[in-house]
């Protein structure tokens, strides 16, 4: 693992490494890592320090960082000769302008769109982008994970770029590093992955489509290991929830731990040699990282699947030619009393709700009612996520929103875009391979 630049700022550091020196792993993988010293609070308000700074991160991004092969002084990244592909345009890295990232994040001045490269203005539903190069999707996970899989789905031929955290994700999009980030949102069997959601409202991306990827998880271990060598078993938290009653079955009643991803608890069992310890994984992670596959299809129900969704900096225009999902985020001052009405303007149109979750109000998490004859009422308020199967293109759904709007005291769409009607077929896509 190794530094990119000495000239990174400080409050902008990312690291970009290869795969440790092993056979079994990945040659020259690049993994977007975000690491001690980064504000993004601040860099959400523009404060990224110098021009400089923000050549530099561009730099690190968009060239990816000059190949590995390359001498460790072209890896500084700092060197005026650098050529950067941002959004398919070769960028002498000296051209670039500061554009203050808040701006960016919400899609930019016009003024700041004229000094940036050309930005996306691609249609989703178009299947490959305007500016032709290859797209750059952000996932969280090393290769081999499902969220890479999930991003060949959504973009065949795009360019997967693992990142070391969601958030990592989020931001390699909003800072040009990607075009597209590609998140898991819920599971079949595990049921929602929170920190997404609140990411989701914490940053200023678009959900502009999903990806429904029916996953299929197998036992990883060192090649020769038996099940009676093993004492622990590491995955994605997911993962190990999604097969834990398999484990059981297995006679695996052995520690779990849970790691970041399922393709890195791979990595770590070959990169440290652990022949006492297998991985959920997929069965790509196994040719990956030279495991072998100890049980194949060890998830909890063979139609285990995990839906992603897609995001990017511009959202797509909604139609009406084709199934679409809007989804939304919403508050209410009032309590949950009036989530009954909230609703209601749903069903009176007849429009049909695929997900509601509810997830702390970060900013007012607890509201007081005092009763002089009782006590004191203790509320927790909430944040509503709502998918609906509408487009914001309908007259319907608009209505249906502008009625939402009189009950809650914030409403945002997150995003309105295709379904995901690709025929269901557990047993092709799911071995992420
Ligand atoms: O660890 C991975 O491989 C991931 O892509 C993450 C993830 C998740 O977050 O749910 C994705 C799909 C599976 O449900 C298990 C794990």
């Amino acid at each position: 693992m190794q530094a990119i630049s000495p000239s990174t700022p400080n409050n902008l550091k990312y690291l970009i490494g290869t795969s440790p020196s092993t056979n079994r792993v990945a040659p020259n993988r690049i993994i977007v890592k975000c690491v001690y010293g980064y504000d993004s609070a601040n860099l959400c308000k523009g404060t990224v320090s110098s021009r400089a700074d923000w050549q530099t991160s561009c730099a690190i991004l968009a060239s990816k960082v000059v190949s590995q092969e390359q001498s460790s002084t072209d890896k500084t990244g700092g060197g005026a000769d650098h050529v950067a592909a941002i959004n398919g345009h070769k960028t002498s890295i000296t051209d670039l302008s500061l554009v203050p990232i808040g701006e960016l994040a919400n899609g930019g001045s016009d003024n700041n769109r004229q000094l940036q490269p050309k930005p996306l203005t691609i249609s989703d539903l178009s299947p490959a982008p305007m500016h032709g190069s290859q797209l750059r999707v952000a996932y969280q996970g090393v290769p081999g994970a499902y969220s890479e899989a999930a991003a060949g789905k959504a973009y065949p031929n795009c360019e997967a770029i693992p990142c070391d955290q969601f958030e990592v994700a989020f931001q390699a999009v909003e800072l040009w590093i990607a075009d597209r980030a590609v998140l898991p949102v819920e599971n079949s069997l595990g049921g929602s992955i929170h920190r997404n959601y609140d990411l989701l409202l914490r940053h200023r991306l678009h959900i502009v489509g999903e990806v429904q990827l029916p996953v299929h998880h197998c036992l990883l271990t060192l090649p020769g290991v038996r099940k009676e060598y093993l004492n622990r078993v590491i995955s994605h938290p997911q993962a190990l929830a999604q097969c834990e009653h398999t484990l059981t079955k297995l006679g695996l009643n052995v520690a779990r731990e849970a790691v970041d991803d399922t393709a890195g608890a791979a990595e770590y069992v070959a990169t440290n040699n652990l022949r006492d310890t297998a991985a959920i994984a997929s069965a790509r992670a196994a040719e990956l990282y030279g495991m072998q596959v100890l049980a194949d299809g060890i998830q909890d129900d063979p139609s285990n699947v995990t839906r992603f969704v897609m995001l990017a900096r511009e959202p797509i225009i909604p139609r009406t030619d084709r199934p679409f999902k809007t989804s939304i985020v919403f508050a209410h001052d009032k309590g949950t009393s009036v989530l009954f009405k909230v609703l209601s303007a749903f069903a009176f149109r007849n429009i049909s709700l695929t997900k509601i979750e509810s997830r702390p109000h970060r900013n007012n998490p607890i509201r007081l009612v005092d009763d002089a004859n009782v006590g004191t009422a203790k509320h927790f308020e909430y944040m509503f996520y709502v998918d609906f199967e509408a487009s914001m293109a309908e007259v319907r759904a608009q209505n249906a929103l502008a009625e939402v709007q009189e009950f809650t005291s914030f409403l945002r769409v997150l995003g309105s875009y295709p379904m995901d009607m690709t025929p269901w077929c557990p047993s092709s896509d799911s071995r992420g391979d």
